[in-house]
Parts: C-alpha cells; sequence; structure tokens
C-alpha cells in the first residue's frame, strides 16, 4: 500500500493554485517523485477496480445463471454501496464527483454480462439522457426515444429494460403528463434521480443579435421567462418535444437559437450565445426510473402510490390518517382526473419508507381496506446525490 502519512491534507491553504503546491514545511514537492507515487496509486487502483470486477462476476455466479443484465441489476445494493461512499467521504473530492466515480466502476462491473438498455426522452443531449448517464452510468446502452409514452412503450414490451423520464422541476412543478401514464400503464418505479439543470442559449451564429426565434422544451422556457423578458423580448418563443430537439432545429438556420443544456449544443455544433439563464441557480429535475418489477428494501428509500377512492365523506382522511398514525412522512400528493370515470379522482401519494416494510406496510394494510384502489407504484431508493 502506498504510505499516505506524509500528503498535505490541507487542500489548498497555504499553496499555489492548481499545479505544485508547496508542503507544510515550505518545500516544494519533486514533481518526478510526486508523480511517481501517483503511478504507484494508478497501479494498485486498476489492480483494485479489476479485483473487483472478478468479485463482481462471481456475484453474478452467486445469483444463479439469470438470462440478462436485468437480472442482476440491483438499484438496492448500489444505493448501499453509493451510501457508503459519501459516509466514508473526508474529501478532498466532493460526495458527487466520489459518487459518479463508483457508480461508473458498478456500470462497468455490470455490463461484464451484457449492457442494461435504457429508454429515455431523446434526442441525444437531452437532460433525460444526463439523467440515465447519471444514474446507470456510461457502460449502460442509451435508447434514444421521441417522447415519454414511447419510454413507457419499449420498457413495457421489454424491448428496454428501464427507462429515464422527467417528473418534476424545482421552479416549475409537476410534469402532469407524466404522472397520468401510471393511470394506464402497469409500469413500476425503481429509481430517482435528481439533476442540476443549467440551460444554455446556443446558435449557429453565437451572435444574440441574430437570434429571432427559440426552440425549446416548453418547461425549458418557462424556466428562463426573466431572462427572455429581459434580453430577447421580441423573440417568439417555439416549444419543441424536448430541448435536444430545440438544438437539433436551431442548427438549420442563423435566425434560430435554442434553449438546451450545453451537451445538446455539443451535440448539434451550436455555439453558446449565453448562460446559464435559468431563472433560478438551485434549479433542479426529478427524473423516475421505470422499470417491470419490484425490488427490496435498501435502508433509505421512497415509495409512490397510485390512490383512487371511493365518492363518499372522509374518503382522503381516511387514507391520510393510517400514515400519520404509523408515523409515515408525505413529501407529496396531487391529484388527477381518472381515466374513465367522470369526477372522480385519483392520488399520487409519496412517502417515506419501503412497502414491504413497516411501518408503511402496516399503514397500507389499513388503507387498503377503504380506497377503491390502492397501487404502489413502486418503492425505491431514495437518490444518492
Ligand atoms: O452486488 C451485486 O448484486 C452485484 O451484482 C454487484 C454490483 C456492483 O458492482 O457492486 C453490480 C451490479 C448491481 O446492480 C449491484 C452491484
Amino acid at each position: 500500500m502506498v504510505d499516505t502519512r506524509d500528503i498535505d491534507r490541507e487542500g489548498d491553504q497555504g499553496g499555489e493554485a492548481g499545479g505544485s503546491r508547496t508542503d507544510a514545511a515550505g518545500a516544494k514537492p519533486d514533481l518526478a517523485a510526486v508523480r511517481a507515487q501517483i503511478d504507484g496509486i494508478d497501479r494498485e487502483i486498476q489492480a483494485l477496480i479489476a479485483e473487483r470486477a472478478l468479485f463482481a462476476r462471481q456475484v453474478g455466479r452467486a445469483k444463479g445463471r439469470l438470462a440478462a443484465a436485468i437480472d442482476y441489476y440491483r438499484p438496492e445494493r448500489e444505493a448501499q454501496v453509493l451510501r457508503r461512499v459519501v459516509d466514508r467521504n473526508q474529501g478532498p473530492l466532493s460526495d458527487a464527483v466520489l459518487v459518479r466515480l463508483f457508480r461508473e466502476i458498478m456500470s462497468a462491473c455490470l455490463a461484464q454480462q451484457e449492457p442494461l438498455k435504457v429508454g429515455y426522452l431523446g434526442p441525444e443531449g437531452t437532460f433525460s439522457q444526463q439523467a440515465m448517464q447519471k444514474h446507470f452510468g456510461h457502460s449502460a446502452h442509451g435508447l434514444p426515444l421521441a417522447s415519454v409514452e414511447e419510454v413507457f412503450e419499449e420498457v413495457a414490451s421489454g424491448a428496454a429494460d428501464f427507462g429515464v423520464v422527467p417528473v418534476e422541476n424545482s421552479s416549475q412543478g409537476t410534469i402532469q403528463s407524466t404522472l397520468d401514464m401510471f393511470l394506464t400503464s402497469p409500469l413500476m418505479i425503481c429509481g430517482e434521480v435528481e439533476l442540476r439543470v443549467h440551460q444554455y442559449l446556443m446558435s449557429r451564429t453565437g451572435r444574440i443579435e441574430d437570434i429571432e426565434r427559440i426552440y425549446s422544451h416548453g418547461l425549458s422556457l418557462a424556466q428562463c421567462k426573466h431572462w427572455l423578458r429581459q434580453h430577447l423580448p421580441l423573440a417568439e418563443r417555439l416549444p419543441v418535444a424536448s430541448n435536444a430537439e430545440g438544438a437539433r432545429r436551431a442548427r438549420n438556420a442563423d435566425d434560430a437559437a435554442a434553449i438546451a443544456g450545453e451537451t445538446a449544443g455539443q451535440v448539434y455544433g451550436l455555439k453558446v450565445v449565453a448562460g446559464p439563464i435559468e431563472d433560478r441557480n438551485d434549479n433542479t429535475t426529478r427524473f423516475l426510473v421505470l422499470g417491470r418489477a419490484a425490488f427490496p428494501p435498501s435502508g433509505h428509500d421512497r415509495t409512490s402510490l397510485l390512490v383512487s377512492i371511493r365518492d363518499q365523506p372522509g374518503a382522503l382522511y381516511r387514507i391520510l390518517e393510517p400514515l400519520a398514525r404509523h408515523g409515515i412522512s408525505m413529501d407529496r400528493i396531487e391529484s388527477r382526473p381518472a381515466h374513465g370515470a367522470l369526477w372522480q379522482y385519483a392520488f399520487f401519494i409519496e412517502v417515506g419508507g419501503h412497502a414491504d416494510e413497516s411501518p408503511l406496510k402496516d399503514a397500507l394494510a389499513e388503507i387498503d381496506a377503504f380506497a377503491g384502489e390502492v397501487r404502489v407504484l413502486g418503492s425505491y431508493p431514495v437518490a444518492v446525490p
């Protein structure tokens, strides 16, 4: 093992920005010697990653002779591994950076069997693609699809193992059309991803004075409306199916621009005019991971429920009361018109805990007795940063 006792752990204090830092004693470290240390560590990291990959194969064998990658994927185990990474972290790298590295390692370990096929709202360059890669790593095989409906269809048919769809934005609220898909789809929710979303105004020429129309997803236009009012009040705003689709269209004319993530601009060869231009600097979108099966508890889970209530006094109270009495936290409740019955409502409810574990399990058993229908859409690990 490398002896780390002499490494300066004081971060950048007293050092030069980047490059070689002076050590605690003030002497400049010898570049070749430091690089030799790094080479040694890289050798060890590489050997350990290879060893880990061999153990992951053994885990595969321990699970039995399963048919496909989807049978090896264990979101609850991945969440536990990542939470331990966060718990152990003492810097200097951030939790998010370490989580990203370990996700990639697990993604590569899993792909030894065969890569997972994951559908997302395409085309290439969307925030949905970024969310997919954040959750499944770059070894997963992404399938860009034309609409959220198509993501549901491809997962339901088995053409995709999983799907990633946007469900909520911190400044714009719930994406109702995504939630409504669960009214008719049998799919389950088996994960959630949170992504910080930075919007850029991009065009072929890169000149703001050329812009007469702006393509983007309606939600992205809404996330930037103050900026647009201030800087481009006269430009026409044209909502399209996705930000990347907006970028694809904007590459065809000098007077067009797109609002999208930087990646979409790179994919379609656009220049950044301005950005980030989202009105709120904590702009975050939450995505759901869709699958066909339920997974066991990870220790820190959330559960999404779809409840149709009978048309009788106090029906909603009788659903919420057992949750409160069992001490279950409720993160969200949304009512939607139920399909097929005029003036009947379905409630999307998100609560803390896993449906197979007490106290949620007990509360659900009580609710079941009152509600017209209680469907557990899925219990899944709370998003790791
Ligand atoms: O622990 C398992 O079940 C594994 O298959 C190993 C592993 C990993 O690399 O840690 C890989 C894929 C699974 O999604 C979870 C974890």
